[in-house]
């Protein structure tokens, strides 16, 4: 394993190997058939490119009503919970006291990007970020606190975490495009990305 260190943000490149990703795309696929993926709608009425779940107390959602974490699904669930496979990699990375509250599940079809952002709907920015990254390769960007301010990219692969704490844990981040079909983990192609979110 090689570790980066951008901007603050950890790249933990490698950290999970094929049968590890394999074991997390299992769990995911029993996520999402628990709660299937929707497509979430921005406040201004504009569908986002990736579509998106979660596991866990809360999930993230966005609507015509705005962005916010949800004790349920769109479709009135509750969201299942987060699989132990998944939560060993917060354990393993972060040692942190809280288990995190919401891993959200977004997936990247062809073309799917999301653009430059902050994650701050979460009440305390102590708790770090940890976001897995499987199937197709991602351009994963990274900036500072501010708007505007210089960014560097990274080539996210099937294994890689990315632990977002410190400086980091406001910093802008975003997805400019992925290469669909790059890599074999899942058979149709696409990125999944998972994040865990310590929320309240
Ligand atoms: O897909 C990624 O690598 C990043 C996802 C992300 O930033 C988010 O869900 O807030
Ligand atoms: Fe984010």
């Amino acid at each position: 394993m090689t570790q980066l260190n951008v901007a603050g943000f950890e790249v933990h490149k490698g950290f999970l190997d094929i049968s590890a990703q394999r074991e997390v795309l299992s769990a995911v696929r029993g996520v999402v058939a628990a709660a299937p993926l929707f497509t979430p709608v921005t406040p201004r009425g504009k569908a986002m490119s990736v579509r998106m779940t979660a596991a866990g107390d809360f999930g993230w959602i966005s609507d015509r009503r705005g962005y916010r974490y949800s004790p349920v699904h769109p479709d009135g669930q509750s969201w299942p919970p987060v699989p132990d496979c998944i939560l060993g990699i917060w354990r393993d990375l972060t040692g942190a006291a809280r288990a995190p509250e919401c891993c959200l599940v977004n997936f990247y079809g062809e073309g799917a990007r999301m653009g430059l952002h902050q994650d701050r709907d979460e009440a305390d920015f102590s708790w770090p970020v940890v976001s897995v990254s499987l199937g197709d390769d991602g351009l994963f960007r990274m900036g500072g606190t501010e708007r505007g301010g210089r960014t560097q990219s990274v080539w996210l692969q099937s294994g890689d975490v990315v632990v977002m704490g410190g400086a980091a844990r406001r910093a802008h981040h975003g997805v400019d495009r992925i290469r669909f079909g790059s890599s074999t983990l899942l058979e149709k192609g696409g990125r999944l990305n998972l994040t865990l979110r310590v929320v309240t």
